[in-house]
């Protein structure tokens, strides 16, 4: 393994990826073993090693393109891995995909609630969709509605929610059954500064309460930095770098060093720009446009 501090060279991809905490396998309630997936010649996710702990919120960083999506659909069973493994809770996403999708919740990138239908009714759709039994589900549903701050708004029509109601109701929607690991593709992307910082605060609320482990998916470095326990960057489908990102940033040997600057450092790449195609681009668009 590389000596990460005093190192200041760029990180190149041949490398191999550096761990500045080294998480035991032991106590991780989701590892990945050389987790890879191709799309005919292109390799999306290649040969990833993740171990996250429970109750840790762990970021996934890289720039467009770098396989952060298909990381998350392969983990919450929506993608069949090509080669390797991934397991959550001791549950091997392939052979026991059914069971995984007990223990975990996923909010996607794309809309997952019905906008003609009311928050309650949204709720209620996915209780039966998790086999909630059906004493359990209203009160089940109020205690997310209350959770999330929308329980004033539980009876109206979710296309008249702003973009931060319906990102809370979709979490609320995602943690109805209660899961052990939730998954979060880019929460925030869309939303205006306060309601993002709403959604930080309710992720931040999601561990201290329920000790909910928390996978998140962002481009906003600044949520990474305050939200994060440890985050991985990846590129080119490659975890290029693992850490806490104090340490992280410390490692660099720089003054005021942000995240940005240790993602520079590790990508090359400005997190906005590099690898973006159209249908990237017109999906975060659409997000952003339903959402806003
Ligand atoms: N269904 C698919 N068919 C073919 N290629 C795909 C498919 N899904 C993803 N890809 C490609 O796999 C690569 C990784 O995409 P992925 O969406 O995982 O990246 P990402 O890091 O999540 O990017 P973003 O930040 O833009 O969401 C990209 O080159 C993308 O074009």
């Amino acid at each position: 393994m590389a000596n990460l501090h005093g190192n200041t060279d760029r990180h190149t991809s041949e490398d191999m990826p550096l761990d500045i905490n080294q998480a035991q396998s032991s106590d991780s309630i989701l590892e990945t073993r050389s987790l890879t997936r191709d799309f005919g010649q292109m390799r999306a996710v290649d040969n990833v090693n993740l171990d996250v702990k429970a109750g840790e919120v762990f970021g996934l960083l890289g720039p467009n393109g770098a396989g952060k999506s298909t990381t998350i659909k392969m983990l919450t069973t929506l993608l069949p891995p090509s080669t390797g493994s991934a397991a959550i809770a001791g549950l091997d996403v392939v052979r026991q995909a059914s069971l995984i999708r007990r223990v975990i919740g996923y909010v996607p990138q794309a809309l997952s609630a019905d906008g003609s239908l009311t928050g309650y009714e949204n709720l209620l759709i996915f209780s039966k969709l998790y086999d909630i039994p059906r004493k359990h589900r209203e009160p089940r549903i109020w205690d997310v509605l209350e959770f999330m701050g929308l329980q004033d708004a539980a009876h109206r029509l979710v296309r008249q929610y702003s973009g931060g109601m319906i990102r809370r109701l979709e979490v609320a929607q995602a943690m109805l059954h209660q899961p052990q690991v939730l998954f979060l593709d880019e929460p925030t992307v869309g939303l205006d500064p306060l309601a993002r910082s709403y959604v930080w605060a309710l992720v931040k609320q999601l561990r201290a309460e329920y000790g909910t482990t928390i996978i998140l998916t962002t481009h906003f470095l600044e949520e990474a930095d305050s939200l994060c326990d440890r985050v991985a960057i990846m590129q080119a489908g490659k975890v290029v770098v693992t850490g806490i990102p104090s340490e992280l940033k410390a490692s660099l040997n720089r003054e005021n060093t942000t995240l940005d600057d240790v993602f520079i450092h590790y990508t090359g790449d400005q997190i906005t720009t590099g690898g973006t195609n159209y249908r990237e681009v017109s999906r975060t668009r659409r997000t952003a446009r339903r959402l806003g």
